[in-house]
């Protein structure tokens, strides 16, 4: 027996007679917020579908908290799920559009009082309650959408893009009140973005996703520093992804203890570049030029033209004092900054 809350086994799925997912696998924990991130049409919306019911061509296994679900209907599942449009009743207050579920169920007038105030509190709309969808902003329509299915307490809630039509600020509010929605109400959730930074910041767990596959799952640390293939290189972060050919070109002919093989890649994170050899251990000199600084809220990035003919991206925290561009330079790299790929 797996000790996992979702599991899903050899997942296919066909759409218009086209098959989009084939033989996928992976599984969830509880009471963790799981991000599926892959690029637009990598397949995250069709699985999360499927995991609701609401796909008819689907073959394969899934079981919630050991029990197979894939005959059941979508609204026997004890699934809720979150939309990028936010889909509230327009009539409807948000009291109204909140209460709806536990009218379905038909709950006590009493009962249902009672939650959708609790509810409101936690979203911070109380004093919305009489309003109408219309009069709220995007990211109280996407707060209204989300007590509506926390009231039910799902045993899984999935979130498709929720964010995705509200602008910069507003996003990186709600995610942290979805963060601690989850982790206050213990709910298990799966939230589907194409943002890294967005599933950097709020996941447990990612399942990072391409064509139809799974191509790494792992803590976000775990993504960061240790991805599993080229494509999660290039996806993740802004890692220096290198040959091993131009890791050699920088002077490392070995990796701890590993001989650097030509055709292998090789990342590099721009923010394990020293100005001073800070310890120990084999530190190489790179010598070079900055051509290019550009402010990341916190770090500064600059783009080191290297006497290799290699350019590196680079950051330092802002309180390092900006470095000059187009002077010689020398910056340092112990060789554990270096990290194969698929290691
Ligand atoms: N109804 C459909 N019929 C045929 N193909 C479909 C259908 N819906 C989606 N697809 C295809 O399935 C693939 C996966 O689509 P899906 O919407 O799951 O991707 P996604 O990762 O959620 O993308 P996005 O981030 O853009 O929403 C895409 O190639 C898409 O064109």
């Amino acid at each position: 027996m797996s000790s996992s809350f979702l599991r899903v086994e050899n997942l296919g799925i066909s759409l218009s007679g086209a098959s989009i997912i084939q033989g996928m696998s992976f599984n969830i924990k509880p009471n963790a917020l799981t991000t599926f991130l892959g690029p637009s049409g990598s397949g995250k919306t069709t699985v999360l579908r499927a995991i609701a019911g609401l796909n008819q061509n689907v073959s394969g296994q899934i079981f919630l908290e050991g029990r197979e679900i894939q005959t059941l209907p979508a609204n026997q599942r004890d699934i809720g799920m979150v939309f990028q449009s936010y889909a509230l009743f327009p009539n409807m207050t948000v009291f109204d559009n909140i209460a709806y579920g536990l009218r379905v169920k038909k709950k006590s007038n009493k009962e249902i009082e009672q939650k959708v105030a609790v509810m409101l509190e936690t979203v911070g709309l109380a004093d919305k309650k009489m309003a109408y969808p219309d009069n709220l902003s995007g990211g109280q329509q996407q707060r209204v959408a989300i007590a509506r299915s926390m009231i039910l307490h799902p045993k899984l809630l999935l979130l498709d893009e929720p964010l995705s039509a509200l602008d910069a600020k507003i996003r990186i509010e709600l995610r942290n009140q979805i963060r601690r929605y989850q982790q206050e109400f213990g709910i298990t959730m799966l939230f589907v973005t194409h943002d890294q930074a967005e599933a950097m910041a709020i996941s447990d767990d990612i399942i990072v996703m391409d064509q139809g596959k799974v191509q790494q799952q792992g803590s976000p640390m775990e993504i960061y520093a240790k991805p599993k293939n080229n494509f999660i290189a290039k996806f993740i972060g802004n890692h220096n992804l290198l040959t091993g050919s131009e890791i050699k070109q920088l002077g490392f002919k070995t990796i701890m203890d590993q001989t650097v093989q030509a055709q292998d890649s090789y990342i590099i994170r721009p923010e394990l570049f020293e100005q001073r050899p800070s310890s120990n251990g084999s530190f190489m000199e790179i010598s070079g030029k900055l051509s290019q600084r550009s402010v990341l809220g916190d770090r500064l990035q600059y783009v080191f033209d290297t006497a290799k003919h290699i350019p590196l991206k680079i950051e330092f925290l802002n309180q390092t004092l900006p470095l000059e561009l187009n002077r010689p330079l020398k910056l340092y790299l112990n060789e554990s900054a270096i990290q194969k790929v698929g290691d």
